[in-house]
Parts: structure tokens; C-alpha cells; sequence
């Protein structure tokens, strides 16, 4: 993986006892990219200018033409930022009872913080420190001159893969700065993914759909829903014996570089351990309308089934509990 021309070296990558290949690198130009996404494949895409107006983007000048507004920041006590769905932490369930008395604590603290304070407190970081993780949706609320290097993306570039590829409309786009050594934990997402590095190495790590039932994502009504629940550097293999035949792919982005997240494929994303702080924005789209079904069903055309599966019995038996017996006298000596 890279050369000696490569701005990192192995020492700043976490060990896992994970066997992964790599993820194609191809320019732009190639038409082999058009290929691989239209099997909803991952790639690298290099060479192209999506977010070269922002190469400029260091912290001086963020701090200086960033408005003067609120930034979403998460705050981490280890290394780790799991994402966890507010809206499903104090949910009424069907049985009423809020998730039942399993108290969730969330992982990571969410803070509304200048950026002048953000970026303050990204140069006096020290190991030990709490760690930031600045993850802000682009709107207009950014300065203007933000705005005017937003509007210089390439967007005849993505917007031509969007044609392409038969994707839905953009949804969003989040400016993601991270510090050394921040780890977004294996999760997968229900929209196709341009995410584009701007500053700094970030270390993607991909698993295909089919990879499912080695994950272990926590349930769907979970605050946790669609992350795994195996903590890929200490697993338990007791709890997740599946996790030992992983199989997966990898690559370390450069600034410039931009890689396709398919819709539905898991991904763990972590800012090089003792390298510069990390700037992403990613482009994130709703998936296109699903074209002829062909059988036996894709792998993530079976994720979005079982999904319906667990949200139809929770809504009928209301509670989490009742789920595995009735599954298993469904299963255990009919279907096997
Ligand atoms: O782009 C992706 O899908 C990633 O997983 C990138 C990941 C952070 C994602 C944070 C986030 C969570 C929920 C809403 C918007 C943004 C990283 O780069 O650390
Ligand atoms: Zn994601």
C-alpha cells in the first residue's frame, strides 16, 4: 500500500486481526470508475478536481472565513466517535415503556462550539486529552467566502457520476475535521457516498454487504442501529464468533482523493494516529430507484429485508425480547 513518496508510514495505522485487501486506486478518467460503481463497488478516485478550491482550507484560514456561527462537535473520552441516533435514545417503543429500562449512555458528548474555540483547542491537544471531532452539515449558515469555494467544487464532476450512476438528489454534505488519531467505528449507511479528502490521511476500511452477518450491527431500534457491535480492536469472539472470517478491503486517502462509499457498504474511518488533524467533506446521496430485482436477492437488497423484518415484529410484539424465541421456533427444524 503506497510508496516511499507516501506521507505516512504503518506505524501510524491500528493493528486489527482483519485480512484486507486493497481498494482500487484509478484517475479519474478511467472508465473502469463508471465500471465499479455500477456494480456498487468501491473505488478510489484520483486526479479529480471535486474539492480543489478547498485545498486552501487549512485551520487559518477556516478560522478566518468561517462565520462566526455554531459548529456540531463531538467529544470522545478514548479515540472512538460511534454515532448513536438521538431520536431513538427516549423512544416510545410499542410497549410504551422507554427502551424498556436498558439505559443507553451515550458514547460521546454532542456540543455546539465556535470554530475560533474548536481550533483552539485542535493545536493544544495533547494524548490524554478528551478528543474533538468537528462533524458540521454545509449550509448556508457558513461564511461567504466557504459558500464561494463551496460553489467551486467540481460539481459537473459529481454531478455527472450522479447521472451516471442513476443516483437520487444530493441530501447533504458534512465538513468533517478531525483530530489525529479519531476512529469513526464500522457502521453502514442507507445513501451512496462521494467522500472527499481534503486535508490531512484518513484509513477506510470496507466491508461488502455480505459481510452482514460477521458485523453483528446492533438492533434496528437501537441508538446504535446500523453500527456494528464488535469492537474491532479487542473482539469478542465469544459474543461474535462470525467476526474471525471477516474479509474486507482498505486504503489510505491522500488530499485530493476522493473514495465511492456504496450505499450500504460498512465502513470505519480513522485520522492517522500522531499525523496532522484531518478535513473531509463528504457528498451523500439517496440511492437510485432499484431497477429490475434479479434472484437470488443482492446482499444489501437482503440488509434492507431484514430491517422490515425486525421493525414489523417489533411493532406486533412489542417487545426486543420476544423476537429471538419466535424467530427461532420459525427457524430451528423447518427452515434448517
Ligand atoms: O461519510 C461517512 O459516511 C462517514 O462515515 C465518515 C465518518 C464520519 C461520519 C460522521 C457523520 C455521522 C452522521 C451524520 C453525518 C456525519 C468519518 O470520516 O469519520
Ligand atoms: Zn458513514
Amino acid at each position: 500500500m503506497g510508496s516511499e513518496k507516501k506521507g505516512w508510514d504503518y506505524s501510524q495505522l491500528r493493528k486489527y486481526d482483519i485480512s484486507l485487501e486493497q481498494i482500487p486506486r484509478l484517475d479519474y478518467q478511467d472508465p473502469k470508475v463508471d465500471e465499479l460503481m455500477a456494480e456498487n463497488e468501491p473505488v478510489v478516485i484520483t486526479g479529480s478536481k471535486l474539492v480543489k478550491s478547498a485545498e486552501k482550507w487549512n485551520l487559518d484560514y477556516l478560522e478566518k472565513h468561517m462565520g462566526n456561527g455554531d459548529f456540531t462537535v463531538f467529544i470522545s473520552r478514548n479515540y472512538k466517535f460511534k454515532y448513536y441516533d438521538e431520536k431513538k435514545i427516549l423512544q416510545k417503543l410499542p410497549n410504551n415503556e422507554t427502551n424498556r429500562g436498558v439505559e443507553f449512555t451515550p458514547p460521546t458528548k454532542m456540543v455546539e462550539m465556535k470554530l475560533p474555540e474548536f481550533i483552539k483547542r485542535l493545536k493544544e491537544w495533547k494524548r490524554g486529552d478528551e478528543r474533538l471531532y468537528l462533524q458540521q452539515g454545509l449550509n448556508d449558515t457558513v461564511g461567504p467566502a466557504i459558500v464561494r469555494d463551496f460553489l467551486k467544487f467540481d460539481w459537473d464532476f459529481c454531478n455527472s457520476i450522479q447521472k451516471k450512476q442513476n443516483w437520487g438528489p444530493l441530501t447533504s454534505n458534512h465538513l468533517l475535521i478531525g483530530m489525529e488519531g479519531n476512529v469513526t467505528p464500522c457502521h453502514y449507511d442507507e445513501q451512496q457516498n462521494l467522500f472527499a479528502q481534503v486535508q490531512g490521511y484518513k484509513r477506510c476500511i470496507l466491508f461488502s454487504p455480505d459481510q452482514f452477518d460477521r458485523l453483528y450491527p446492533h438492533p434496528v431500534y437501537h441508538p446504535h442501529d446500523r453500527q456494528s457491535m464488535v469492537d474491532f480492536e479487542r473482539p469478542d469472539y465469544s459474543k461474535f464468533p462470525k467476526f474471525k472470517d471477516i474479509k474486507g478491503c482498505e486504503t489510505v486517502m491522500e488530499p485530493g482523493d476522493v473514495l465511492y462509499i456504496p450505499i450500504y457498504w460498512w465502513h470505519q474511518v480513522e485520522s492517522l494516529m500522531r499525523g496532522d488533524h484531518t478535513i473531509t467533506i463528504n457528498f451523500w446521496y439517496k440511492n437510485g430507484p432499484t431497477g429490475p430485482i434479479t434472484y437470488p436477492l443482492k446482499s444489501h437488497h437482503k440488509v434492507a429485508v431484514m430491517r422490515n423484518v425486525e421493525k414489523m415484529l417489533l411493532e406486533v410484539l412489542h417487545d426486543p425480547k420476544e423476537i429471538p424465541p419466535l424467530m427461532r421456533a420459525l427457524v430451528l427444524g423447518r427452515y434448517t
